[in-house]
Parts: structure tokens; C-alpha cells; sequence
């Protein structure tokens, strides 16, 4: 033990030096850790994959001696990065601009009909939801928000259609070839259907099949809002961080939709969600991070 503490830090090392490079090492891999975790399933992958080629190829070029290349190469990866946050902070980057054009008058236009189109989009999804409900058909949409939803859409059919409560109605009503899997609504429009939702792994009540618990693995992966009509029951819930709100009525499940999608507030949401006849369901997974 002690040759191997001599090993790893040198000759002059104490119990203080190697207590302090565990506690470096245990620091710096957690943070690793929860940047992948945070990154997992989203965009960051692929072009956190490419940065590190582009520094792989750095580095070979660097110690080979092309010196052109490495500058190219060089400049290249200090300036992929800021494009990086750009194209990975999109959504939140476009919301902080509406939000501060506010005052001018082409950006308040751009942010009314941005609002205008969610509200639309909230209308379809919520009237879709009931007639389906009524009908006893089961159905799976999911709702982006801030993360994007690019990987789930590429699972199924692209449609990006105008979306209706009729369109919803016809994809999930069978012998629809949409009806198995999730629709995906993107910036107000219906992107997919027949989309395949991660399942999720924590422990949910008995009555509850795959189709709720598509909703909670992606529900607790991102922060998108997905809505499931219980084909078995006629219930409608929304699975959302982690949790399912279950049995919401019609204007229950308005509220919570406009809290998230048109006023925007995550706080009025929880408020929505929280109020409501429907009770949230906590799962296994999330009861045991709550824990901690
Ligand atoms: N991973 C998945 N991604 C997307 N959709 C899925 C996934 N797994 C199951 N589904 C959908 O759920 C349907 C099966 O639902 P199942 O009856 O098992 O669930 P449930 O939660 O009991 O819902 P219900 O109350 O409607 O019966 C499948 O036909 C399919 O449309």
C-alpha cells in the first residue's frame, strides 16, 4: 500500500497528499458523471463524440509537427465550443430573447404568435386527449419542452403536421398503422407517430402497463410533459419530472398544459398539477432520489 502511495505521488508523499488526491479523483468523477448523465440521450453525445475526434486529431497532428493543421484544428475546437452551447442551449437561448424583446416591437410579435401556437397546439392535445378518453382509446403524446426531442422522432414517422384534435383521433384510433407508440408535438406541430418511448425501470402500481411506463422513462429522462388516455380505464394522466398525474379532468389537464406550455412557469405548473383531483404518482426510482 504504501509503495504504491509512493508509486502514485512521489517519494515525499503523506497520508494528508493521498487523502487529498482520492478526494480530487472522487470530485472530478462525479462531476464527469453527472455532466454524462445530464448529456445522456440529448444532442451533446454525437457532438461531444465529434469534439473529441477533432482533439484527437489535435493532438496527432501537434506531435507529428504539421503545424497548419494543428492550428486549423486548434482554432476549430475553441470555437466549437461556443457554437456547441449555442446549438445545445437553442430553445433556452430563443426564450431569454423573446423575453427580453419584450419592448421591441418585432420581437413581441414573434413571442404573441410563438404564444399563440402553443395555445393552439394545447387546445388540440387537450380536446384530442378527452375524445380519446371517451372513446377508450389509448394514446401516448408527448409534449417537447426545453430538451430536444430529435432522437424520439427519429424512433417513428415524421409528419410534421398542423396538429388537431381530428389528427390525434385518427393516429391513435386503430386500425390506425400510427396508433401503437407515441405522437410528438414540436414547436406546436405534430412531428412523429409510432414513436418508441425509453420504459421506465422504477416500480409503478400493478394497473399500470407499458404505456404508462413509456411515459414515465421519458418523463424522467427530459423534462418533456407526456399525456397518456389509459385504453383499460378512460383516465387521462401526465407523466412530467419524474411523476404521473393521474385521473385529470378536462380543465385539470388544461391548466397544467397552459402552466407549462403558454405562461410558461414551472412553478405555476406544479401548482396546476398539484391542485388538481389527480394525484401524482411518485415512482420507486424518483421516491429514492427524494430520499437521498
Ligand atoms: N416503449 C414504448 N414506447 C411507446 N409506446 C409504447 C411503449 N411500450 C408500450 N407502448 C404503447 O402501449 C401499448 C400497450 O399498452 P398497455 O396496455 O401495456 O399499457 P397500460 O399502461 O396498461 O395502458 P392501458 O391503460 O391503455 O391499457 C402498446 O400497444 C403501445 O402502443
Amino acid at each position: 500500500m504504501h509503495r504504491a502511495l509512493v508509486y502514485l505521488l512521489g517519494p515525499d508523499a503523506t497520508l494528508a497528499d493521498a487523502v487529498l488526491a482520492v478526494v480530487d479523483v472522487g470530485v472530478v468523477s462525479f462531476l464527469v458523471y453527472r455532466l454524462l448523465r445530464l448529456i445522456r440521450g440529448t444532442r451533446a453525445v454525437p457532438i461531444l463524440f465529434g469534439l473529441c475526434l477533432v482533439g484527437l486529431a489535435y493532438v496527432v497532428a501537434r506531435s507529428i509537427g504539421l503545424e497548419t493543421l494543428s492550428w486549423l484544428l486548434g482554432h476549430f475546437l475553441s470555437y466549437s465550443f461556443i457554437f456547441g452551447v449555442i446549438v445545445l442551449f437553442q430553445s433556452d437561448i430563443r426564450r431569454a430573447l423573446a423575453e427580453l424583446g419584450r419592448g421591441s416591437r418585432l420581437l413581441a410579435a414573434f413571442a404573441s404568435d410563438e404564444r399563440a401556437a402553443q395555445l393552439g397546439a394545447v387546445d388540440a392535445v387537450v380536446k384530442g386527449a378527452v375524445e380519446l378518453a371517451r372513446r377508450r382509446v389509448g394514446a401516448l403524446v408527448v409534449l417537447e419542452r426545453t430538451a430536444d426531442l430529435s432522437d424520439v422522432v427519429d424512433t417513428g414517422l415524421r409528419l410534421d403536421a398542423a396538429i388537431s384534435p381530428e389528427l390525434l383521433v385518427s393516429v391513435f384510433q386503430p386500425p390506425s398503422p400510427l396508433h401503437d407508440g407515441a405522437a410528438v408535438v414540436q414547436n406546436a406541430r405534430l412531428a412523429a407517430a409510432g414513436c418508441l418511448l425509453p420504459l421506465s425501470a422504477a416500480s409503478t402500481p400493478q394497473e399500470l402497463g407499458t404505456r404508462h411506463r413509456a411515459a414515465l422513462g421519458l418523463a424522467e429522462e427530459v423534462d418533456a410533459a407526456v399525456v397518456v388516455v389509459s385504453e383499460e380505464r378512460g383516465e387521462i394522466s401526465v407523466a412530467l419530472d419524474g411523476r404521473l398525474h393521474r385521473a385529470l379532468d378536462e380543465k385539470g389537464l388544461r391548466t397544467l398544459l397552459h402552466a407549462l406550455f403558454v405562461t410558461g412557469g414551472r412553478a405555476d405548473a406544479s401548482a396546476a398539477a398539484g391542485g388538481r383531483a389527480g394525484s401524482a404518482t411518485r415512482t420507486g426510482r424518483e421516491g429514492s432520489r427524494a430520499a437521498l
